[in-house]
């Protein structure tokens, strides 16, 4: 079948890629001249594991074209995708400018039936309005004849495993009310829907809000259990335990229950943000939604507050200023160079108020950071985890890459000029890194020195006078 995308980010190229890969012909579109010449060199503008063999080899085969002709576009593809940003507008509700303009561009170029297909993230109501953008813009062309059918079709794919996701959805939700456009979408995604019937239809606005549903509730079980690693922080328990104690219940589960220093990312926040918007806009107060986003704010500052603690018990009133930090772990999440709201970010931006220089390393997000930062004396960005460590004052882990998981403990401790360990994502187990002779804080989990007990167990009743640090 001929496709067309438009918007060649995450979910766009991957999505563009992945339908090429099972034999449509795919023309993807962006307004970006500077991203579609790098992708017709083969050069992929984001770092997605997968993504450049599946891109390279397609576009070889020529089953995969790039351009910033809209006109191409529209003539090209049967089936169109929209797949641009929408980001939180000023209101914290989703701008829809980009996914309008597109329909705007459908409705004044097309010349034959067209079936057009939301992939972005959208409120409950955008697939009407992207018809109205189409039939008007018909309209003033006296075109009105022309047949085309708008359907939602949300993605759920997560980076860092986009063409994995994309590749083997776990479900294909679809939003549709024509038989002929179901029947469309059904033979679109066949490849993708074989082993097990994974395609859930439904009506546009609930697809809409299934997608908005999902990530919110994902959201919800991390700031959950960020809550519960505040409270275990104050009540001397273990986090972990914790989890592998909840999760074993099937009505729990294991995943996405891990405690750390918050979600971050292009989605969670934003898709949070959008849908506390509607819900409002619609009269319904978003109690748990409010919640989630305080709980996460939290989150995101725990680990400098453990540090500030921990270096105003050591150096009274000069606290962090003027200290070193070693940093590992930039990008908002693992397998990805996307900082869009990276916790890492924030712990930066804190560190440097208070005076501290930090120095960096992330397999993949250091020439985004410094496009974000730019050059500054604060921040020295390194091109090893253990160049990151020369003489800095402290350790603290940010994103779980798997290169960080099993470090060389004993050349970790002497690079530091102090043995500390600031755990953002719960990598280490407290008691091996105690035994390794650093003092460790995770998220959740206590502190502990060498040859210590847990300092904050009781709160009151520490002897080290760092009980407050945990905190
Ligand atoms: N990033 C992710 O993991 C996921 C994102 N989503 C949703 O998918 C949508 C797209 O997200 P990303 O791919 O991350 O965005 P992105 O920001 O990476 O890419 C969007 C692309 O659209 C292009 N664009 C903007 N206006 C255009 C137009 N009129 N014509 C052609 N191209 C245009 C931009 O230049 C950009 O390259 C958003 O609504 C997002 O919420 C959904 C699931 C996963
Ligand atoms: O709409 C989207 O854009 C996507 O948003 C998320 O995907 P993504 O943002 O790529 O990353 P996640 O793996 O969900 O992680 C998001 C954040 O949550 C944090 N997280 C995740 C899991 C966990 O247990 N604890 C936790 O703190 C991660 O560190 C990261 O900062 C969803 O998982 C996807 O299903 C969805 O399609």
């Amino acid at each position: 079948m001929k496709v067309t995308v438009f918007g060649t980010g995450y979910v766009g190229l991957v999505q563009g890629a992945a339908l090429a890969e099972v034999g449509h012909e795919v023309c993807c579109i962006d307004v970006d001249p500077a991203k579609v010449a790098a992708l017709e060199e083969g050069v992929i503008p984001i770092y997605e594991p997968g993504l450049d063999r599946l891109v390279q080899e397609n576009a070889a085969a020529g089953r995969l074209t790039f351009s910033t002709d809209p006109a191409h576009g529209v003539a090209h593809g049967r089936v169109i995708f929209i797949a641009v940003g929408t980001p939180p507008g000023a209101d914290g509700g989703a701008d829809l400018s980009h996914v309008l303009a597109v329909a705007q561009t459908v409705g004044e170029r097309m010349e034959a039936p067209r079936l057009v297909i939301n992939k972005s993230t959208v409120p409950v109501g955008t697939e009407a309005a992207v018809r109205a953008r189409i039939a008007e813009a018909l309209a003033a062309r006296d075109r009105a004849e022309l047949d085309f059918d708008v359907v939602s079709n949300p993605e759920f794919l997560k980076e860092g495993s986009a063409v994995a996701d994309c590749m083997r959805p776990d479900r294909i939700v679809v939003g549709v009310t024509r038989d002929d456009s179901e029947a469309l979408l059904r033979e679109l995604f066949a490849p993708f829907n074989r082993n097990r019937e994974k395609m859930i239809v439904m009506d546009p606005r609930s697809a809409e809000l299934t997608k908005y549903a999902a990530n919110c509730m994902l959201a919800t079980k991390i700031s959950f259990m960020n809550e519960i690693a505040a409270i275990a922080d104050r009540l001397g328990c273990d986090i972990e335990a914790v989890r592998q104690g909840i999760g074993s219940d099937p009505r729990i589960g294991y995943h996405f229950i891990y405690a750390g220093a918050g979600y971050g990312g292009s989605c969670f926040p934003k898709d949070v943000k959008a849908l506390i918007h509607t819900a409002r806009a619609a009269g319904c107060e978003p109690h748990v939604l409010r919640a989630v986003e305080d709980r996460n704010a939290d989150a995101k500052t725990a680990i400098f507050e453990k540090m500030q603690a921990h270096f105003g018990a050591r150096f009274g009133e000069r606290g962090l200023k003027g200290r070193t930090i070693a940093l590992w772990g930039l990008a908002f999440k693992p397998n990805t160079d996307d900082m869009r709201e990276a916790s890492a970010r924030v712990l930066m931006e804190a560190l440097w108020q208070a005076g501290a220089t930090v120095q960096a390393y992330d397999p993949q997000a250091m020439e985004e950071t410094q496009r974000i930062y730019g050059s500054r004396d604060d921040l020295r960005l390194c091109g090893t985890k253990e160049a990151a460590l020369s003489g800095a004052d402290a350790l603290v882990v940010m994103t779980e890459w798997r290169m960080f998981q099993s470090p060389d403990f004993e050349a970790v401790r002497e690079a530091l000029s102090e043995p500390v360990l600031f755990d953002g994502r719960n990598l280490y187990d407290p008691e091996r890194m105690q035994g390794h002779g650093f003092t460790h804080y995770g998220i959740g989990r206590g502190a502990r020195a060498p040859g210590e007990v847990k300092m904050d167990q009781p709160r009151t009743a520490s002897a080290t006078g760092t009980a407050s640090a945990a905190e």
